[in-house]
């Protein structure tokens, strides 16, 4: 038994004692408060243990339980049909090629993998180009994958994560001017064209990540046009900071930008403000869900948009840095893994998501039948 486990069972085992000894001290002073009748001096309100006192009281407390309907599994979708790679630091996580993804998935839909987000990772060499040609081409993994799992697992919502940077070869989330920043007019074009792309090929969800401005709008136009926006939802990921929590995704998908950051097109860390005002400017283009992203840094971000969005779902995508950074100290004997996740988990949900991108997934579908 490690330290850390060892610690908890004690913990356990204490409570356990406390519990049954409250519950004898509770009749004898039952009796002794009523035979000295009503002379209670204290403040009544500050009793506030007796409301969660009970295991079932406790869950009570919560505006909302973690349920399997709420949890997106990302997925990494590699060109290589037969690959299967594990994601160095990426914990149990794999970049999976086409022939891989049903079998994989197929154990994981049986115990209720409602949901999954797709991104595609094009490893063939010379698939990358400076317009990200590779993101919508029919043959490529993000449009195989949507109809293959579309086939494979009917009652299975798939999201496709719409952006450039697996694609291009400067690996930034659209195109460039020749100084290096976005054009913007041609990036919304283009990640438009590539929802569309998914849309068309059988995406319930489309979830543009690249954060060019007016995408949103575009991408509701087009759907509309085409006559595909009354079933397709349109999830944006409104709220998106910048900063080293996309390590281990970069990765997996080989995203790093060749040269620069996003820092001129992903939000400050300290931008409240102007992450309210991205959530209202995408709400008012036509955005069906809000997403905010890291989740467990941003929980203030997660309530403004709850807030900001009465009447919207809002999601948390839990990034690779914060999965990996549970991972690793839970690794190190810091804390219980599975307490960890549901405690990260509960917080998103309080601050006010009901959708939580999460690479626990297929832990949480085995936990939350426990
Ligand atoms: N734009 C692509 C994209 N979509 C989701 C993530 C991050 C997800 C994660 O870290 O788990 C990223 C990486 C990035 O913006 O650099
Ligand atoms: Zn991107
Ligand atoms: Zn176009």
């Amino acid at each position: 038994m490690s330290f850390s486990s060892l610690v908890s069972d004690l913990t356990h085992r204490n409570l356990d004692r406390d519990d049954r000894r409250s519950q004898v001290s509770r009749t004898r002073s039952y009796a002794s408060t009523a035979a000295t009748s009503v002379s209670i001096s204290g403040d009544i309100s500050s009793q506030l243990h007796g409301g969660y006192s009970h295991p079932l009281a406790r869950s009570w407390q919560a505006e909302r339980q973690l349920t399997k309907s709420m949890l997106i599994f990302p997925l990494f979708v590699s060109d290589q049909p037969e690959e299967e790679t594990l994601i160095p630091s990426l914990p149990n996580q794999y970049r999976r090629g086409l022939n891989r993804l049903v079998p994989y998935l197929a154990p994981l839909v049986a115990k209720g993998l409602r949901s999954v987000i797709l991104f595609g990772v094009p490893i063939a060499p010379g698939a990358k180009d400076a317009l990200g040609t590779a993101a919508d081409d029919p043959e490529g993994p993000v449009i195989q994958a949507i109809r293959v799992l579309r086939r494979a697992f009917p009652d299975l919502f798939i999201t496709a994560d719409v952006c450039l940077c697996e694609y291009t070869s400067h690996g930034h989330c659209g195109i460039l001017r020749d100084d290096g920043s976005l054009n913007n007019a041609l990036s919304v074009d283009r990640i438009s064209d590539v929802a569309m792309a998914y849309a068309d090929a059988g995406a319930h969800c489309v979830a543009p990540s690249d954060m060019n401005d007016g995408r949103i709008r575009a991408i509701k136009l087009k759907l509309i046009e085409a006559g595909i926006a009354h079933q397709v939802v349109l999830m944006s990921y409104a709220a998106k900071f910048s900063g080293c929590l996309y390590g281990p995704f970069r990765d997996a998908a080989g995203s790093c930008p060749s040269f620069g950051d996003r820092r001129c097109y992903q939000l400050p860390p300290g931008g409240r403000g102007l992450a309210r005002r991205a959530i209202v400017r995408d709400i008012n283009e036509g955005a069906d869900i809000i997403m905010v992203k890291p989740a467990s840094q941003y929980l203030d971000i997660i309530s403004d948009a709850k807030e900001l969005g009465k009447d919207l779902p809002v999601a948390a995508y839990q990034v690779s840095g914060e999965f990996a950074m549970i991972h690793a100290a839970a690794k190190a004997g810091v804390f219980d893994l599975k307490q960890m996740a549901f405690e990260a988990t509960e917080g998103i949900l309080r601050a006010g998501a009901t959708i939580v991108v999460s690479y626990f997934t297929p832990e949480f579908l085995d936990w939350l039948d426990n």
